[in-house]
This record gives structure tokens, C-alpha cells and sequence, in this order.
């Protein structure tokens, strides 16, 4: 468990570090500015040194006259001064100097915090892309798992923490630890004795950071995992808006959010709590410190070992230690909260497609147009690979047949076609279209030659025009008018406020059952694949609108090779085939007026389904009975 997490937070840094590499011109001036500053810093103390040590303490420059000197007096003195006198010349040269590095600071401390930014966001922008890439192009056995609004919140808050975590790296090993070493070096070679002072502090820094960084992470390790199923719950809530209010369940969704949110804060206050401890101790030694530099260095020029300029260098130096000291603790909250997101975002990019389902296989090649030839061949599936629910399934349809498929509930008819479409690939077996195994075509070929309506007609936040179009890139306005009205959706587009152009809601808010079906089936009308896959389209639907969406599904579906998992067999009389399954098999195969006579399965299921349509549920029973 422990390996686990060494090679989590490894990879977590690799990600980071690759993508710093992407956008290495950035980072190199960021370093720049940064080792710019800490030379600076360094050289800062030494042009007081040198004011205080020749010009102040020296006893031969000291004017008593100076205290009765009017201002107007004492400018032109200086002035003179600086024409004529060494002293002046040496005073003026030190303010200059020490102006020069006040303002190569400041620059660079601009170059630095501007090309930082840039580099934040950049880095944030790659490691997002590779992420979302990596996550869209996982099998979809993965999706029916995972937490849809945690996976969410990795893309958006973790990798955001990626700029923190960069931040801090930089600051820290650019700016602040070279600074530190750099201020103990001059430190020992000025004087050791005093330098010890300095160094003594260093262990107990280290053992402050390391101790709350340590329990920061864990906290906000915590809260990310807490977060990410709250997110989970609420997004599933507002995904089944129209079953949490019909089963009024609003109080205990509610009660169930506000407990994760407790824990949340528990937890964020926990994590703010060490940060806060840390500050706190970083400030207690701040003080003890100076106060025992002072005493020393007063000590050390008693005893004739140090120069007061000297000692002015060491409390310069001692404000310096502690700015990056402070900075490293800082960051070193920073740090934990940000390496507990760089995990989370390594554990997906840790997943490997190949072990989890269907994906494109190495060799695979983009498919040729389909004429639409399907044959599953000695099919053995199982969702859990113990249990099989395909055991050597056999069938092959035509191109351009119509086939329906029908059955129980649970008898793996909308398996068959998660197999055709590679949501999922046969455990032993295959599935071909015009004789070749579909896994040796890419997963883009093989899908766009399919076009596809479900259940749930997945009607996205955009446009009327762009719901349609988005079937075929670069679809023309006639192609979007052609495709709705061959789907019947053509009027009732037009009736919407905005027609083409009325925005639809998540989900398709807005329209109702019968009208987002529609729009789906013009979607799979203007994708003009060999290959059409229907799973119960007209599911929910009343008697009207049922008939409406046939007769689009009728021209959908002409000439094309067609598969469509339904249970309402009214709507499949005039198929070329009707498939019956039970069990993960094929139990009866016919035409429909030849089922019914048969007297098996199908016509048991037909006679039930008369007899329900003669007392049928109150409208919309039956979409509450699905949601
Ligand atoms: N993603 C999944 N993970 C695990 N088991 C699944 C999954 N999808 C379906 N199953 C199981 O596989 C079996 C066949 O499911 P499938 O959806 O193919 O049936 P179906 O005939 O289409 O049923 P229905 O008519 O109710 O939609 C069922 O027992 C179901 O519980």
C-alpha cells in the first residue's frame, strides 16, 4: 500500500515536470528572475556595510558642525561635497548602489511574478488537456463506475493546485533555499562563531515543516476525497431532478449534503489549523532568534570580534534568512494541499485503457465505408467475467436488414449492442461488420459509421442547430433543415422561440419526450452511417408521439442495417427480423405475423402487452416507473 503511494507521488511529479519541459522558455525565465533576486538579496547588505564601517563609523568624518547647519545649508554642503571630497563621493556611491539593487529587484521581482503566471497557467492548461484526453479516451466500463462530479473536480480544482504546487517548487528551490545557503556561507566566512547562532535555528525549521506539513496533507487529502462525492451527489441530483422530487426526497438529499459539507469543513479546518501552527512557530523562532543574534552581536563588538557594520550585515541577513524560511512554510502547507490534488490526478493518469475494456488496439486502421454486414461469432461476454451471460452467441444480419431484438428483461439485448458498438469487447469470440473483426478498426472509424439513439437522447447545453449538426462537423444549414424534417422534428423547431437558434437546457430542458427523440433521430439521420442502433427510442413515450418518432425511425432506418432493442412490439411489426432473447440466447427468430402464430415466447409477450395497452397506466406513470 505504502509502494503504491511512493509511485503515486512520483508519477504526480512527473506530470508536472513534463509539463514545465513543454513550456521550458518560461520556466527558464522564471529561474532567471528568481536567481537574479537571490544575488541580489546577498548583495544588498554589503553597500550598508561599507557606508556604515567607512563613512559613519569613522571618526575622522564626524562634522560637529553639521547639527547647526540650516536645510538649505546642509543640501548645499552635500552637494559641495560631492564635487570635492572622497567621502562624499563614497557615501553618494553606496546610495547609488544600494538604489540600483532596490530597483533590479523590483524588476525582477515583475519579470518574475509575470512570467510565473504564465507558466502557472500553461502548465495547468497541459496537464488539464492530458488529463480530460486521457479520461475521454477510457473505456466506457470505466464511466459506469466512477464518480462523474469527482472525476470533475479533479479537472478542475486539482489540476489548478498544479500552479500552487509549481509555485511553491520554484520559490523554494530557486529563490529561497540558495538564498539560505547563500546567506550561511557569507555568514561563516564573516565571522562562525556569530554564524552558529543562525544555523541553529535551521534543524528546528525543518522538523516544524516536515511535522504539520505532514498532517496539512493528510487533512486536505481528506477533504479532496469528501469533495469529490459531494460533488458526485450533487451533480447525480440534479441529474435525476425529476425522481428525487416525484420520490420527495429533497430533505434527505439536502441532509446528506449539508453532513458531507460538515465533513468537508472538519477537515479544511483542520488542515488550517496546522498551517496556522506552523506560521505561529516559524514567527516564535523569528523572534527568539533576532533577539539572540542581538545579544550575541553586541557581545561580539564588546569584545572587539565584530564591526557594528558587521552586525548590520548579520541583522540584514537574519531578515533575509527569514523571508524565504517564512516563504518555505509557507509553502510548505501549500505544498501538502497541492500534492494530495497531483495524486488524485496521477491515480487517472495511471490508468491504463487497455487493461480496463475496449479501446483502440495498437495496429488498429481506420475503417473503410461499411456496407453493413454484422455477424457476432461464438460471443462469450460476461459483465462479471465469472458469470457469462453470452456463451458462444451466433448471429449474423444482412446489410440493410432491419432486425428488432426482443425479450426479457435483463436477457442482454442492449449487451449485443454494447458489443456492436465496443462499449465493450467479447471475452472470447467476435463481432464483425463485412467480415473483418471490428477491434482491428479504430474506435473513431468503427463509431462514426453507426448512428446511434438511445433511451436518453442526450440533448447537450447548445443550440437547436448545433444539437443536430454536431453529428456531422461542417454540416451545412440544408443538411441540419433536410435531416429535421426527415426526422418530423422540422415543425415543432420551428414553433420554439428561437427556432434553429433557441438554446436547449442540460438534458434537453425544454422539450418534451417525444421532441428530444426526434432531434436525436435527425442527429442519427444526419450522420448517413451504413450501420443504426436504437435502444428502445420511443420508451415513454404516449401514443401520438410514439407514432411520430416511427415514422422518422421508419426513414431513419431504410436501407440501413438496423438494430432496435424494444419492448413495445407494435413498433417493430413490419422489421425484416425480430430477434427473441432469453437468457443471453436466441430463443425464437422470425417475422412477426409468423412469432405470434408460433405460440412461444414472443407470443406470450405480445398477448401481455394487449392485454396491458386495453387498461393502460395513468400518462406519465410509466416515465416515473423508468426514472
Ligand atoms: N454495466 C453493467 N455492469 C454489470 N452488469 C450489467 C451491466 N449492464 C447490464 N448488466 C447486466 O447484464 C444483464 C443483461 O443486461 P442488458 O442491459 O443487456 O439486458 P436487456 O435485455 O437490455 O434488459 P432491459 O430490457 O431491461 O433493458 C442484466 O442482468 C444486467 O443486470
Amino acid at each position: 500500500m505504502k509502494d503504491r503511494t511512493v509511485q503515486k507521488r512520483a508519477l504526480g511529479a512527473s506530470q508536472l515536470t513534463s509539463a514545465v519541459r513543454r513550456h521550458w522558455k518560461v520556466a527558464l525565465l522564471v529561474a532567471a528572475a528568481m536567481a537574479g533576486q537571490t544575488l541580489l538579496t546577498l548583495a544588498q547588505p554589503w553597500p550598508l556595510r561599507a557606508l556604515i564601517d567607512h563613512v559613519v563609523q569613522n571618526p575622522s568624518n564626524t562634522n560637529d558642525l553639521m547639527s547647526r547647519y540650516s536645510l538649505t545649508e546642509f543640501i548645499l554642503v552635500s552637494i559641495r561635497g560631492f564635487f570635492h571630497e572622497d567621502l562624499y563621493h563614497f557615501l553618494f556611491q553606496g546610495i547609488f548602489l544600494l538604489a540600483l539593487i532596490y530597483c533590479g529587484n523590483a524588476l525582477l521581482l515583475y519579470v518574475q511574478n509575470t512570467a510565473l503566471a504564465t507558466l502557472g497557467q500553461r502548465v495547468v492548461l497541459t496537464i488539464r488537456e492530458r488529463l480530460f484526453s486521457h479520461l475521454v479516451s477510457l473505456p466506457h466500463g470505466f464511466f459506469e463506475k466512477a464518480r462523474t462530479g469527482d472525476l470533475t473536480s479533479r479537472i478542475s480544482k486539482d489540476t489548478a493546485d498544479a500552479q500552487d504546487i509549481l509555485e511553491s517548487l520554484l520559490t523554494v528551490l530557486i529563490r529561497s533555499l540558495p538564498t539560505v545557503v547563500g546567506i550561511l556561507v557569507v555568514s561563516f566566512v564573516m565571522d562562525w562563531i556569530y554564524a552558529l547562532t543562525f544555523v541553529m535555528v535551521i534543524p528546528v525549521v525543518y522538523w516544524a515543516n516536515v511535522f504539520f506539513s505532514r498532517r496539512t496533507r493528510e487533512a486536505v487529502r481528506r477533504q479532496r476525497r469528501i469533495e469529490g462525492a459531494l460533488a458526485s451527489s450533487v451533480q447525480e441530483t440534479f441529474y435525476y431532478h425529476k425522481a428525487v422530487t416525484s420520490l420527495s426526497l429533497e430533505n434527505e438529499v439536502v441532509d446528506d449534503f449539508l453532513e458531507g459539507g460538515r465533513e468537508s469543513a472538519q477537515q479544511a479546518v483542520r488542515a488550517g489549523r496546522y498551517q496556522g501552527m506552523l506560521t505561529a512557530s516559524m514567527d516564535m523562532l523569528v523572534g527568539a532568534t533576532s533577539l539572540l543574534v542581538l545579544f550575541v552581536g553586541i557581545l561580539r563588538i564588546i569584545h572587539g570580534c565584530l564591526t557594528v557594520g558587521q552586525l548590520m550585515v548579520f541583522l540584514s541577513y537574519l531578515n533575509s534568512l527569514f523571508k524565504p524560511i517564512r516563504e518555505m512554510s509557507k509553502f510548505a502547507g501549500r505544498w501538502a494541499k497541492s500534492s494530495a490534488a497531483l495524486e488524485r490526478i496521477e491515480e487517472i493518469m495511471a490508468l491504463n485503457p487497455a487493461e480496463m475494456g475496449a479501446c483502440d488496439v495498437p495496429h488498429a486502421v481506420p475503417a473503410p465505408r461499411f456496407r453493413g454486414h454484422v455477424q457476432f461469432r461464438d460471443v462469450w461476454f460476461g459483465y462479471d467475467k465469472d458469470r457469462p451471460l453470452l456463451r458462444g452467441f451466433e448471429m449474423a444480419v444482412a446489410a440493410g436488414e432491419r432486425v428488432a431484438l426482443v425479450g426479457d428483461s435483463g436477457s442482454g439485448k442492449s449487451t449485443l449492442l454494447h458489443l456492436l458498438m465496443r462499449l465493450y469487447d467479447p471475452d472470447r469470440g467476435a463481432v464483425l461488420v463485412d467480415g473483418r473483426d471490428i477491434r482491428e478498426f479504430t474506435l473513431a472509424s468503427l463509431r462514426n459509421q453507426m448512428a446511434v439513439v438511445l433511451q436518453d437522447s442526450y440533448i447537450f447545453r447548445m443550440s437547436v442547430r448545433d444539437n443536430i449538426a454536431m453529428a456531422k462537423p461542417g454540416a451545412t444549414e440544408d443538411e441540419v433543415v433536410a435531416a429535421a424534417r426527415a426526422a418530423g422534428a422540422h415543425e415543432f423547431i420551428l414553433g420554439l422561440s428561437q427556432g434553429y437558434d433557441t438554446q436547449l437546457g442540460e438534458g434537453g430542458g425544454g422539450l418534451s419526450g417525444g421532441q428530444k427523440r426526434r432531434l436525436a433521430i435527425a442527429r442519427a439521420i444526419l450522420r448517413d452511417a451504413p450501420i443504426v442502433v436504437l435502444d428502445e427510442p420511443t420508451v415513454g413515450l404516449d401514443a401520438a408521439s410514439e407514432k411520430r418518432v416511427m415514422a422518422s425511425i421508419q426513414r431513419l432506418t431504410r436501407g440501413r442495417t438496423t438494430f432496435m432493442v424494444t419492448h413495445q412490439l407494435a413498433t417493430i411489426m413490419d422489421f425484416d427480423r425480430i430477434v427473441v432473447l432469453s437468457g443471453g440466447e436466441v430463443v425464437e427468430s422470425g417475422r412477426h405475423e409468423d412469432l405470434v402464430q408460433a405460440g412461444g415466447l414472443y407470443q406470450r409477450l405480445w398477448e401481455s402487452q394487449r392485454a396491458e395497452e386495453e387498461s393502460p397506466l395513468p400518462a406519465g406513470s410509466q416515465e416515473i416507473l423508468e426514472a
